[in-house]
């Protein structure tokens, strides 16, 4: 159970719980005009005359409305929903030509690098995963979650996504600093230990991005990476939603493999469109598109695996040559 009694209004318990509005009735407690108040709140604005005459324990109400909920829950059947697996079911390509697979699954814990030319059709790929196409958009792939149509609450519900959507651009608008920006994420997910998870996220993001920020800084002024890297590290820690698409992240300024690494540790599902080798041998198996559909699905073979390595040695003198640049030094040939 992810929503806590103590911490949440009684408007947002009914919402997510509406079967507990029949345990408050019992207790003649009436919700009506107190949508805003969390139970202590409600309980406490009662003078002790009511209290006494009604009988009411407060203790004893706030741990009864909880175990209610978690009885209710079991009974059923509503544990939250857990993904192992994601399935895309063949459609067609740009020409109208049936893709060159039938179906394709993805597990918990794997990385899928999707491949091909600009414009081929790895964001629509990434986008028919997002909606949870159902042949209902241009390429008319279904997509399918622990093998079966899943429920429409992932397409419509903004609490429940099934998607997170990791984008080229992250432009904020917001007037606020990182850390009440963080905040207002946090309560919105019901966190208990807010605090705690928002130093985390700032410390991950931190450890992601070239130049640190602090809790203060205004999320405006940050840099495209840092930015990246706050919500690379937000979504890791923050979000439920256990599939995570990422549109491109090579040139965002961070430390891929570290960020890739970390989304992984969550138990998530990775797939990203990407133009870059390290990251593309990254990914468990990759997907080339090619004219709108899926044409190919590689396994990232033993031999390809052996040439991450000598990739990342290259890979790690262009990122200090790139440092250097930003330092404002002089490149010389022992730098490389
Ligand atoms: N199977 C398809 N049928 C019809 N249209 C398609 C299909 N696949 C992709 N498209 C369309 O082709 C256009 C280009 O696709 P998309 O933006 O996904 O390319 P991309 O590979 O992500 O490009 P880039 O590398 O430049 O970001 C989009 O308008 C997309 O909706």
């Amino acid at each position: 159970m992810s929503l806590s009694v103590k911490e949440s209004t009684l408007g947002e318990i009914l919402n997510k719980y509406p079967f507990a509005a029949a345990y408050l009735e019992q207790q003649n407690l009436k919700v009506e005009g107190r949508e805003n108040m969390s139970l202590n709140e409600y309980l406490s604005s009662l003078s002790e005359d009511e209290i006494e005459e009604r009988a009411l324990d407060r203790t004893a109400l706030i741990e009864g409305l909880e175990s209610y909920i978690a009885q209710m829950l079991a009974f059923l059947g509503e544990e939250e929903q857990k993904v192992s697996s994601l399935s895309i079911l063949s459609g067609a390509d740009k020409s109208g030509e049936p893709e060159g697979f039938d179906d394709f699954t993805i597990r918990t814990g794997e990385i899928i690098a999707i491949v091909g030319p600009t414009g081929s059709g790895k964001s629509r790929l990434l986008g028919d995963i997002e909606w949870v196409a159902q042949r209902d958009t241009p390429t008319n792939r279904q997509i399918l979650i622990n093998g079966k149509v899943p429920d429409s609450k992932w397409r419509f519900s903004t609490s429940d996504k099934l998607v997170a959507q990791l984008s080229q651009n992250m432009n904020f608008v917001m007037d606020l600093t990182v850390e009440e920006f963080l905040h207002l994420h946090a309560e919105s997910r019901m966190v208990e230990n807010r605090d705690e998870v928002v130093r985390k996220i700032i410390s991950c993001a931190n450890d992601l991005a070239g130049e640190k920020f602090e809790l203060t800084t205004p999320i405006t002024s940050l840099s495209g990476g840092q930015s990246r890297a706050l919500m690379i590290s937000d979504t890791a820690i923050l979000s439920r939603s256990p599939i995570i698409l990422i549109d491109e992240i090579e040139n965002a300024g961070i430390d891929r493999k570290k960020a890739l690494s970390f989304l992984l540790s969550q138990e998530k599902i990775v797939l990203m469109a990407t133009h870059d080798p390290m990251l593309a041998l990254l990914g468990d198996k990759r997907i080339v598109i090619k004219n709108g559909g899926i044409h190919k699905i590689i396994e990232t073979s033993s031999e390809e695996r052996a040439m991450l390595e000598e990739i990342e040695k290259v890979d790690r003198k262009v990122q200090n040559l790139r440092a250097s640049l930003r330092r404002g030094e002089i490149l010389t040939r022992e730098s490389f």
